[in-house]
């Protein structure tokens, strides 16, 4: 369970959240707003990487008394991720393996998922925009993350890479482990929207529609 109380986020004294308090289960939740309503903002408070006034607990871990715990739990996948360049998808997954504490058998599963096996081994600066977003994928799911926050999950993938990360979403799912947020401003993809819930951003806030 994710737990937000009284979150503010201002930009040079200019305020884009104010959320009194919201608490979301495990599931899919589809954060939807228009452009500039706060969605990149408040997924990445979500995950760590913003400062922020308020209180945020996964699972009963603070994010502010504990940001190391909480860290190991929570993986963030950017609209348009970027890595050295010099460095081989393979070197990221085994680096994010020793920090998550996955397996090498884990590593296998998401480069046979996502089909890295081709290039995994080859430095990112040969990679494609689409290449470079399923090995970001696949280092969101190392491990046993509880919360994947996935920004802009469908843009650049391929119709294979959009079926292998639904099915995997929908594995996770079944499990009751893990929470997805999704960010799409082109919709979700069909076989995720009868799971999927509706987070709304507007009027600086959020608004959870437990009925969608
Ligand atoms: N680094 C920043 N400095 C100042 N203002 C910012 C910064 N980042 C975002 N903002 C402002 O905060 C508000 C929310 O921006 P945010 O990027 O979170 O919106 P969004 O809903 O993700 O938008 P989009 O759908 O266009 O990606 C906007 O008014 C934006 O101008």
């Amino acid at each position: 369970m994710l737990s937000l109380s009284r979150i503010k986020k201002h930009y040079n004294n200019k305020l884009v959240l104010d959320i009194p308090h919201l608490e979301i289960n495990n599931g899919i939740y589809w954060i939807k707003g228009t452009n500039g309503s706060g969605k990149t903002t408040l997924l990445k408070i979500i995950a760590g990487l913003l400062p922020f006034e308020g209180e945020i607990l996964l699972n009963n871990i603070s994010l502010k008394s504990s940001p190391v715990n909480y860290r190991q739990y929570t993986s963030w996948a950017e609209a348009e991720p970027s890595y050295p360049d010099f460095l081989t998808g393979m070197d990221l997954l085994s680096l994010y393996q020793s920090i998550r504490q996955a397996s090498k058998n884990d590593i296998n599963v998401l480069i046979e998922t996502f089909g890295l096996a081709d290039y995994v081994n080859s430095k990112i600066k040969t990679y494609s925009t689409g290449m470079i977003k399923k090995l970001s994928l696949a280092l969101a799911f190392l491990g046993t993350p509880k919360l994947i926050i996935l920004d802009e999950a469908l843009i650049t993938l391929d119709p294979d890479g959009i079926s292998s990360l639904c099915q995997l979403i929908l594995e996770k799912c079944k499990n009751g482990e893990t929470l997805f947020i999704l960010s799409s401003h082109q919709g979700l993809d069909s076989r995720l929207l009868p799971y999927a819930k509706l987070l709304t951003v507007a009027n600086q806030t959020v608004s959870y529609d437990a009925t969608s």
